[in-house]
């Protein structure tokens, strides 16, 4: 999988070098490309924003420096292969992990952060020419711009391309995969920890008891913390039985 993140910070992804997923890039299973958008403004200050059209506060990024950057990435890319533009908006649709195990099945990925008051909406409308463009957002709160996103996004995509996790049957039990359902808690030593013991089942060796007791506390969790999910998997449940 080949990456491209375009931002007037691209140092913001170095945090992206750590951990299993520079690992993965060093094994070569993921190209992580850092584009500085202000290369891409000819003018003296190297300026990407501008004053909103329309009065208002703030600033809006130019649509050009960021069309330019995208036309280079275009140019060094596989011809054959339309690539994903993703541009992190709180207005977009929201990420979640069935759209990371969507985007974790495409060969080339392109992220355009903004920052100040967004980027101008032509540069969306002209991507789409070229690109399968899709706005979204994280989650209801608001950033200050869109690289916290971006890392957010390669983190929850990229885990989920085969061999960057060396454990893959653990993407199966968590929370959000499989039924949707939240993860059962984790335990290890020592057995007895400032007053609190270890579940005795996980002491049990019994493997079934420990499968179904980790069940009941999924389906208990998820059904006190998130009911928006536990409503969810009751439908597909009675679908399934149908
Ligand atoms: N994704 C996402 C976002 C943002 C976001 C994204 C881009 C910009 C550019 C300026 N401000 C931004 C906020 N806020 N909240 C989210 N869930």
């Amino acid at each position: 999988m080949r990456i491209d993140a375009i931002s007037i910070f691209p140092e913001f992804f170095n945090v992206l070098d750590l951990s299993l997923i520079g690992k993965a890039q060093r094994d070569g299973l993921l190209q992580l490309n850092r584009i500085q958008l202000r290369d891409y403004a000819f003018d003296r200050h190297h300026s990407v924003d501008d004053t909103p059209t329309g009065g208002g506060a703030g600033m809006v990024m130019k649509p050009e420096p960021w069309a330019l950057a995208l036309e280079d990435v275009l140019a060094s890319d596989d011809a054959a292969v339309r690539p994903t533009l993703i541009i992190p908006t709180p207005s977009g649709e929201v990420f979640t992990q069935r759209v990371a195990e969507e985007l974790a099945g495409r060969q080339h990925l392109v992220f355009a952060p903004g920052r100040f008051e967004g980027i101008d909406e032509r540069m969306s409308h002209w991507a789409a020419e070229h690109f399968d463009v899709r706005r979204m957002s994280i989650g209801d709160y608001v950033l200050n711009g869109g690289e916290s996103a971006v890392v957010v996004m390669v983190e929850a995509i990229t885990r989920l391309v085969p061999g960057v996790i060396g454990n893959s049957e653990s993407l199966a039990e968590e929370s959000h995969s499989g039924e949707g359902l939240l993860e059962y808690p984790v335990y290890t030593k020592p057995a007895q920890w400032r007053g609190e013991a270890v579940p005795e089942v996980l002491l049990s060796g019994d493997h079934a008891k420990i499968a179904q007791w980790r069940r009941e506390q999924q389906l208990q969790r998820t059904r006190k913390i998130r009911p928006d999910l536990w409503a969810k998997y009751v439908v597909a449940q009675e679908m399934a039985n149908e």
